[in-house]
């Protein structure tokens, strides 16, 4: 009965999604994807072989000082070492364009194995694609590798990134001082040391234990003095197995699915679908029910999924959970059903934002304080208040434009509550456009 609703809603779902709208369109692709994961695991397909754990790295750090020699000298040096294909500089900076929530950023994706790891690593062509692919999270970064000149030291793009690192979730980052072949004086690199720990205290990273590898990514890539070039590029690998922590798996967090749509069924009860973001549910489980005005305790009492009742469904799978004793009025899409007290709802947030320019499908013009966009976050759509967050003396600037391809900090003030957590990404639209797309960096008020 459930997988006659789960059908309609995917042709529902195709059909929405030809309407170009973003949020549509990469929900269908979602659903192809865990279609096909599903099969996967089934057996129908092969599954991608892969013995060791994965994780996305990249580069980050100021204009110019050498991310992207960095990149390739990685891939150079891991070649030889049988872990990667090289991948040249020209390679790398001539990056395929990327289309990412409609938003194009052009990163150049590179893969290396080490003994313990697999690692996909992203590098992107300039400052405003950093800023657009670590707020996007178009290609999620577990951990970074902060590349600082030696000859420059810290500069506003490397503060910069750090801030982004720290508010998209980094934790941990491994640096690596660059072209040291132009330093002579010794002493000027225990200075950028001290400088760069300062730094990532000061943004709350451990700056004491961070690893700080010093060498040159350019004598690595063009294979001359090893001890500045491929050592030091081989204990930069090792300091990123040893140092950034593996991500949790989405399998091991606690169970959410954000609701999609909902039935009822005569005989049966009420039924909600939507695709498991994280965790595992099981038949019989107690769950909640969070947002737009409601915190609802109940169970589940079925699972439906490609046209079979079954125990348990994961990360990934599109399902319907039929809900004990809850009325079809009580819930609506929007809200998210989850493991209890894994998360709550919020009404007020501060959220660090992108404004797409209007070649990206943006506003054209600037907005100011106490603009009302809708918010859509997950499958939640509603209005909230930007405003600027206060000054230092409590003051708040009413007069302050933001300009289409700005990166800013705001307000954001829900007209209803949603359930969200910093990290949570959204995106802004208007007047059926997105004119840009943020993440939480801090819960202000919950409901
Ligand atoms: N001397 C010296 N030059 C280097 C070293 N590494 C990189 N460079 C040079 O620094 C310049 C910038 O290097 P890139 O790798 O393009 O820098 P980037 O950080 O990717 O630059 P953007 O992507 O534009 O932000 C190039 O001319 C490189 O050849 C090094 O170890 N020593
Ligand atoms: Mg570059």
């Amino acid at each position: 009965m459930i997988h006659n609703l789960l059908s309609c809603q995917a042709v529902g779902r195709a059909l929405s999604a030809s309407k170009s709208s973003l949020v549509h369109s990469s929900r269908a692709s979602l659903w192809k994807q865990s279609a096909a994961a599903s099969f996967a695991r089934r057996g129908y397909a092969e599954v991608f072989k892969r013995d060791k754990p994965h994780m996305n790295i990249g580069t980050i750090g100021h204009v110019d000082h050498g991310k992207t020699t960095l990149t390739a000298a990685i891939t150079k040096v891991l070649a030889d070492a049988g872990g990667a294909k090289f991948t040249d500089y020209s390679q790398i900076d001539r990056a395929p364009e990327e289309k990412a929530r409609g938003i194009t950023i052009n990163s150049s994706h590179v893969e290396y194995e080490t003994s313990t790891r697999h690692y996909g690593h992203i590098d992107c062509p300039g400052h405003a694609d950093y800023i657009k692919n670590m707020i996007t999270g178009a290609a999620q970064m577990d951990g970074a590798i902060i590349v600082v000149s030696a000859t420059d030291g810290q500069m506003p793009q490397t503060r910069e990134h750090l801030l982004l690192a720290r508010q998209v979730g980094i934790k941990r980052l491994v640096v690596f001082i660059n072209k040291v072949d132009q330093i002579s004086d010794p002493e000027m690199l225990e200075l950028v040391d001290m400088e760069i720990r300062d730094l990532l205290s000061t943004y709350s990273f451990d700056g004491e234990n961070t690893p700080i590898v010093m060498g040159s990514a350019l004598a690595a890539l063009e294979a001359r003095d090893p001890e500045i070039g491929k050592n030091k590029i081989l204990e930069l690998v090792q300091a990123c197995d040893d140092w950034l922590e593996l991500p949790a798996r989405d399998l091991e967090k606690p169970f959410l699915l954000a609701i999609e749509d909902v039935f009822s069924i005569s005989g049966r009860g009420t039924v909600a679908t939507g695709r498991v973001e994280r965790g595992v549910a099981l038949k019989g489980a107690e769950v909640e029910i969070i947002g737009l005005g409601s915190t609802l305790k109940t169970t589940v009492t079925g699972i439906e999924m490609f046209h079979k009742e079954l125990d348990r469904a994961e990360a990934g799978d599109n399902m319907g959970c039929l809900l004990r004793g809850v009325r079809r009025e009580q819930l609506r899409r929007g809200q998210v059903i989850v493991a209890p007290g894994s998360i709550k709802a919020v009404k007020k947030v501060l959220a660090q934002i992108y404004v797409l320019t209007k070649d990206e499908g943006g506003r054209y013009h600037p907005f100011t304080s106490n603009y009302r966009p809708q918010m859509f976050l997950r499958t939640a759509d509603i209005t909230v208040a930007l405003t600027f967050p206060p000054d230092a003396d409590g003051k708040i600037d009413e007069e302050r434009m933001v300009m289409p391809g700005d990166n800013v900090e705001m307000v954001a003030e829900l007209v209803h509550d949603v359930a969200a957590e910093i990290g949570s990404r959204f995106t802004l639209r208007e007047g059926g456009k997105t004119i840009g797309t943020g993440i939480i960096t801090k819960i202000i008020e919950n409901a």
